[in-house]
């Protein structure tokens, strides 16, 4: 029935919404938020307050000048008792003027590092009073009389910011290929310095190490858009045993959204920075659209829960599934492998070898962390406390655990896809999944020689596989970004354009320039000049 009502109004974008959860004093703790929703029974209305200054929301994208209405997620309080957060939709401001409805106090939050086409802002409640059937009550509800029906999951709240952090992982994949297409184009157009005296400046494309900067953000993309697919269908089957009232596979959806969402998008800022990095000064130009991009990947670190914090929700379910799997309790398929007390093989330098390898840095470090707390409750420490001194470790087993899942999903899918595929295609993407892997195994070689039995030589080969199939990839590098099919419109980089008239775009981009409109620009007047004279 609220479906109804207001789904219809949304989708003909009568109803212009964004999500306010965050306030100025709580964005990662959703149980200490301070907007109220009291039930008024007399009414049948909801009084919405902002008790304090930190109650004020901020943060949510168009909430300043954009949004008519919101999603408030606010403590519940129906006959005397706090029922802990809930969604209301609210209307802010009129339809028709849309000025602030009395009540609603609206606004920018001001300057932010990138995203500056968002207008994220705050809002105020100063006892605004809304109809009881503002509540979304498709998980709880509160009665005419104010009585309250809980919900048969309270964490089904949450359910939002599963779905978006779901929707992060492709996100990152996109972003990685923008990224990836303008920085090897670019690297494809620039030449640079003469390595060889009685030969032409080289393409930069050509040096290896432009390459090893740049392939993986290649790989990664490919990599962050199978492991998407995989994590929606996944999102999609746990949704629809929740809509039967099934619940059992949730907690498993939400620990392995959370270490995607945190891993993807760290690696996706830091492989945008390098894209950037990689294409020097001009890679620093606004045109460029690289310093935009790395303003919108590092973003994502921070939004739809921060990454530690994430890592952390994943970490409290890897020690849980230890636990459980050590007591003889089945685990869940992406945790199954913990329980593996095999015998540590011989090391191989395989995919299936390497991606074995992260499964056992992954329970090495889990087991690592539960021994460290089991000794720190011993000793008299609390649980809390005794957490929060293994944090460190328990974010680390986190990553091994999500970089495992994609290694994993990665080889998995395009080892399926590939016999659709012309030998080919098929080739060169395996030489993306296989360097995705030896890339990773070398970034992490310090717990593989902790937890595995590789051994020097094994490492000195990866290395060595790993400049190898730099010099496989290269002469496809191009077509492998073109393949992304981006147009120049949505690219908007004068280093990236499809026709590579990297130097002619700049200069054009420059002219735009308003400080380019008069050959003496009037400061010279007001502050130069005045001052050469040493009159200021
Ligand atoms: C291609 C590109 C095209 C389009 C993209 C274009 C642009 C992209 C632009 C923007 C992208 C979109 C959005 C940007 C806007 C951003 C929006 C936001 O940021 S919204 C606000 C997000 N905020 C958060 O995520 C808050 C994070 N905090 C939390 O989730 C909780 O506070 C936290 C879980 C950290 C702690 O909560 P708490 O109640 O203390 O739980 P506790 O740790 O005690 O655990 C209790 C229990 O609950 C389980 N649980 C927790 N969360 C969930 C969940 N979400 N789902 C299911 N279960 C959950 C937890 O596991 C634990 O269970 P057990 O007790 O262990 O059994
Ligand atoms: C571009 C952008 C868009 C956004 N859009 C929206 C939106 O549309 N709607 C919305 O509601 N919100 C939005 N947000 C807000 C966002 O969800 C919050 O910023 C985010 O949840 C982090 O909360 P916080 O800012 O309060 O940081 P905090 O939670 O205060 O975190 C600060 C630091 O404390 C650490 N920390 C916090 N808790 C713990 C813990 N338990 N253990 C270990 N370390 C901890 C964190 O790791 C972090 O390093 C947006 C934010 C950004 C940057």
């Amino acid at each position: 029935e609220q479906q109804e009502k207001w789904v219809p109004r949304a989708v003909n974008m009568e109803i212009i919404g964004t999500y306010a959860q965050t306030e100025l004093g709580h964005g990662t703790f959703l149980r200490g938020l301070e907007t109220t929703a009291t039930y008024d029974p007399n009414t049948e209305e909801f009084v919405l307050n902002s008790p304090t200054l930190t109650a004020y929301k901020w943060w949510p994208g168009g909430l300043a000048h954009t949004a008519n209405h919101c999603v408030v997620v606010a403590q519940l309080h129906s006959k005397g008792v706090n029922h802990g957060v809930h969604p209301f939709i609210v209307q802010i401001r009129d339809e028709d003027t849309h000025m602030p409805l009395p009540g609603v106090k609206v606004g920018e939050i001001g300057p932010k590092l990138s995203f500056s086409t968002a207008n994220n802002g705050f809002l105020g409640f100063d006892n605004f009073r809304v109809p009881r059937d503002s509540m979304l009550m498709k998980n709880a509800q509160v009665l005419k009389d104010g009585t309250y029906v809980k919900s048969r999951l309270s964490k089904l709240t949450y359910g939002t910011m599963v779905f978006i952090r779901v929707m992060i992982v492709t996100d990152m994949a996109y972003y990685l290929s923008v990224g990836a297409t303008i920085a090897i184009r670019y690297s494809a157009v620039r030449h640079q310095s003469k390595p060889k005296e009685n030969e032409p400046e080289p393409q930069i494309l050509d040096y290896v190490t432009q390459q090893h900067k740049l392939f993986i953000a290649l790989a990664s993309s490919h990599a962050f858009r199978v492991t998407g697919q995989w994590l929606w269908t996944t999102f999609v089957r746990v949704n629809k045993a929740l809509t039967s009232g099934n619940a059992d596979t949730l907690p498993e959806l939400h620990a392995v959204a959370c270490c995607l969402k945190a891993v993807t998008t760290r690696d996706a800022a830091s492989m945008v920075e390098a894209c950037r990095m990689s294409c020097g000064g001009h890679g620093y130009m606004t045109s460029s659209y690289l310093p935009i991009l790395y303003g919108i990947t590092t973003a994502a670190c921070t939004y739809e829960g921060e990454n530690t914090v994430l890592l952390l929700q994943t970490a409290r379910s890897l020690v849980k599934a230890w636990q459980k799997g050590s007591k003889g309790k089945p685990l869940s398929p992406t945790e199954a492998y913990l329980m593996d007390k095999s015998p540590v093989p011989k090391w191989e330098n395989t995919l299936d070898g390497i991606i074995a390898g992260f499964r056992r840095v992954s329970a090495g470090k889990v087991q690592d962390c539960v021994s460290k707390i089991d000794k720190l409750v011993k000793m008299g420490t609390s649980y809390e406390d005794a957490w929060n001194q293994t944090s460190v470790r328990l974010v680390a087993a986190s990553e091994a655990h999500s970089r495992a899942v994609i290694l994993a999903t990665f080889r998995a899918e395009v080892s399926r896809a590939a016999a659709a595929l012309s030998p080919p295609l098929a080739r060169v993407l395996h030489q993306l999944v296989h360097l995705y892997t030896v890339y990773w195994a070398l970034e992490r070689v310090g717990d593989l020689l902790l937890y595995t039995s590789i051994a020097e030589r094994d490492v000195q080969e990866l290395q060595q596989q790993y400049e190898d199939l730099l010099q496989k990839i290269r002469p496809n590098t191009v077509g492998l970004v073109d393949a992304f099919d981006l147009r120049d419109e949505i690219l908007n980089s004068t280093l990236g354009a499809y026709d590579g008239r990297v130097y002619e775009r700049l200069m054009e981009e420059a002219l735009k320039s308003p400080l380019n409109a008069e050959p003496v620009n009037q400061s010279f007047h007001k502050y130069l000049k005045p001052f050469m004279q040493g009159k200021l």
